[in-house]
């Protein structure tokens, strides 16, 4: 059974993805990734991202066997981390990150993050991945437009997601002008700026339509053709993540919040991470 918060985009590969999903970065005190997924889940979420450097792949697995949705509802995402690059080094993080949660597939393979000399290897093993049916779609993480001009001068599958930094303060219109001609669907991470929304312009716009400066930034989101992927562990907050499906930013408020940008990022610039 679908839900009302369920709408989806149909990648490039014609596998559909939920617009909106729940991110369980730092979700790590006993419990609380079990506790997050059932709340999302019993809301109407059917997107998790996870990732094998969360250490949280079981506890993201125990809450999906046991939620009561079917598990072909459900869109799950993990991805290869930065140590575990080159064909045959993902190919086993794969076996492991998919015994971890516990899954036959995994519905969103992405590569972390683009680790200089290796990526490029790394992607035909997601290559591979797909191809024998274990994973339903395959992407990266935190690529700009020359990481991802590397993988597709290589590419027999060409990448279905690039999941970014992305927010009012960091619009990224080059890499979204990029993606879109790719027909690659881009993701936002960090979408409430780790809970920074004290900002006056949000408050403003969210007043106006009796919404939260947080929902306003995941409806901009969604006007703006980019999957969004709020954290939280609160169960009211949850819920208010989610309301977003019933209201819409006009194109002046559009314009105002694109307007924020200022090519500010919260997290690791991808030109030059050491992690
Ligand atoms: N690919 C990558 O490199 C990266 C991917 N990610 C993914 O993106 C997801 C989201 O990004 P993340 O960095 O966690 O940060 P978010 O921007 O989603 O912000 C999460 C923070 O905001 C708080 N919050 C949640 N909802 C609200 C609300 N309605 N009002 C006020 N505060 C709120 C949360 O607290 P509380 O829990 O108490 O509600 C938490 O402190 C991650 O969980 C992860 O899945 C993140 C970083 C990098
Ligand atoms: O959360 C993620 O997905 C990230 O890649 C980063 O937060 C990263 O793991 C980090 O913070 C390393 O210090």
């Amino acid at each position: 059974m679908t839900t009302s918060i369920d709408k989806r985009t149909t990648l490039n590969n014609g596998v559909q993805m939920p617009w909106l999903g729940l991110g369980v970065f730092n979700m790590i005190a006993e419990n609380e990734v079990e506790q997050a997924v059932t709340s999302a889940i019993s809301t109407g979420y059917r997107s998790i991202d996870t990732a094998a450097s969360y250490n949280n792949e079981e506890g993201v697995g125990r809450a999906i066997r046991d939620c009561g949705v079917p598990r072909e509802e459900l869109f799950i995402t993990t991805k290869v981390w930065n140590s575990d690059h080159g064909y045959n080094a993902a190919l086993t993080a794969f076996e492991a990150s998919r015994k971890r949660l516990g899954l036959e597939f995994i519905d969103l393979y992405l590569i972390h993050w683009p680790v200089k000399g290796k990526y490029v290897e790394t992607w035909k093993a997601l290559e591979k991945l797909y191809h024998d049916g274990s994973v339903r779609a395959i992407g990266v993480s935190n690529f700009q437009p020359h990481h991802l001009d590397d993988i597709l001068a290589i590419a027999n599958v060409v990448p279905m997601v690039n999941q970014v930094e992305y927010h009012p303060l960091l619009g990224q219109q080059a890499l979204r002008k990029f993606c879109k001609s790719h027909r690659i669907q881009l993701e936002a991470w960090s979408p409430l700026m780790h809970g920074r929304l004290d900002e006056p312009i949000l408050r403003e716009i969210a007043a106006s339509y009796g919404k939260t400066p947080a929902q306003v930034v995941l409806r901009w989101d969604l006007q703006n053709e980019v999957v969004t992927i709020p954290k939280s562990s609160n169960p009211d907050r949850l819920k208010e993540n989610a309301d977003i499906f019933d209201f819409v930013l006009s194109d002046a408020d559009m314009a105002r919040l694109n307007a924020m940008d200022c090519s500010h990022r919260f997290g690791a610039d991808p030109d030059n991470f050491n992690f």
